[in-house]
């Protein structure tokens, strides 16, 4: 059965199509930059042990235009995958918010879109692109079921005290203002992927997903028990662009003291905060450099996002009483060693000991970077949220 799954986030969208149930794909790729300068596309096409790369870079104006290239690049030249859209089985698609309403794959219908477009407020960066790609896709491959993986689905098992705020009641019967987690499929995969690895039939985790996104979340016995993100995807730790946790005084300030709008609001704390409002740039790679070169801001950033996690980390291993492993996943938190050498320094009270040079030669793979005697595992668990989709879009389609 074939399964196009699509991730779209902000700014780019990752897509990988699969055979399934094999767990390879026959072919994945990338549209980076979208809507700004630099856009480019990496396309990849599996055949044997043999990788075919195209590269393409032209200006993609929204995700509707890359995700148009992606299939003409599936089904087109010598490297075609699909001789006709109808190929396509079926088109997973992650959804970033689901709201109360999902827990687990689902087949997208107008209510569903509707309900997706509901959420577009909690959800700026990611709802919208990820209602664009369902219709382009429903346009494209009208003979494909479209299914929709909610990030929010996971933590749908969250206890009530972990996620009501406490503000009244009303405003969570009336408006549904509660946490509702992210990166659920994510925190999903390789949660389960350290209980194969612990072998035990009893885990209590940590998992710290740390994309252009991060979020940490605690999780006992499979089940996602508290998460660092909230309403929508801008609490908790610090990221990419956005802020992470702030005082809501701050809000208050700036409305009464600097006149600031809603708009502007949610641009300073989804848009211009985090690595780069603090240190001049949204992608580690470039942080890193910059604090290589004696760049203060650029060093403050990094301090900041490691003291964030930890801080986290201790918050949860009393909120599990303990853990068996804390998980390293997505982009920083599977190639920055650093990072993960500096969120694990002094943590051995938490039985959190590191073994720093197996971190710094970690090259890929599910590994334990932790010394023999730590009571409490390191794990790197590279994520794959596209195979975690495609196998949730193949149970639903098998039903
Ligand atoms: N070798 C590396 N060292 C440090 N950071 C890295 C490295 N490779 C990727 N990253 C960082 O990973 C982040 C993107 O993570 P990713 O999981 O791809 O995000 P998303 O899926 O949210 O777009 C960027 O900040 C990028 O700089
Ligand atoms: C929910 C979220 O933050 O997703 P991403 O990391 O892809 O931006
Ligand atoms: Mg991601």
């Amino acid at each position: 059965m074939n399964i196009l799954v699509i991730n779209s986030g902000s700014s780019s969208l990752k897509y990988q199509l699969f055979n399934m149930p094999v767990p390879s794909p026959i072919s994945s790729g990338l549209v980076e930059r979208i809507g700004i300068e630099g856009s480019y596309i990496k396309h990849i096409v599996f055949k044997g042990t043999e990788k075919f790369i195209i590269e393409k870079t032209a200006f993609i104006a929204d995700h509707g235009e890359g995700l148009k290239q992606v299939l003409a690049l599936l089904s087109e030249g010598e490297l075609a995958v699909i001789a006709t859209p109808d190929d396509i089985n079926a088109v997973g698609h992650r959804v970033v918010h689901g709201g109360e309403n999902f827990s687990g794959p689902t087949l997208i219908t107008a209510e569903v879109k509707d309900q997706i477009k509901k959420l577009f407020s909690l959800a700026p960066l990611h709802n919208p692109v990820n209602l664009k790609c369902i219709e382009v896709a429903e346009e494209t491959f009208t003979k494909a079921s479209q299914v929709a993986i909610f990030d929010t689905a996971f933590h749908q098992s969250i206890p009530q005290q972990a996620f009501r705020y406490a503000i009244p009641e009303q405003y969570y019967k009336e408006e549904g203002i509660r946490v509702y987690g992210f990166h659920g499929t994510s925190h999903k995969y390789v949660s389960e992927q350290a209980v194969q690895w612990l072998d035990k039939k009893e885990s209590k985790l940590i998992s710290i997903h740390l994309g252009n996104g991060c979020s940490i979340t605690a999780i006992r016995n499979g089940k996602s028990v508290d998460t660092s993100m909230g309403f929508g995807p801008l609490s908790g730790l610090m990221m990419g662009t956005r802020s992470g946790d702030i005082d809501p005084s701050v809000i208050f300030h700036l409305i009464e003291h600097a006149g600031y709008s809603l708009n502007q609001l949610s641009t300073l704390f989804n848009k211009e905060s985090g690595l780069l409002g603090v240190g001049g740039s949204s992608d580690m790679r470039d942080i890193r450099k910059l604090a290589a070169s004696g760049d203060e801001q650029a060093i403050l950033a990094l301090e900041l996002y490691a003291y964030r996690i930890k801080k986290f980390i201790g918050a949860y291993a009393a909120i599990l009483n303990g853990m068996d492993a804390i998980i390293f996943t997505a982009g920083v938190g599977e190639n920055d060693r650093d990072m993960r050498e500096t969120v694990c320094d002094e943590l051995a009270y938490l039985g959190i000991e590191m073994d720093k040079e197996a971190n710094q030669k970690y090259n890929g793979g599910i590994m334990d970077v932790s010394v023999s005697n730590s009571k409490v595992k390191i794990l790197i668990i590279p994520t794959n949220e596209e195979y975690e989709i495609a196998s949730q879009c193949y149970r639903l389609m098998q039903m």
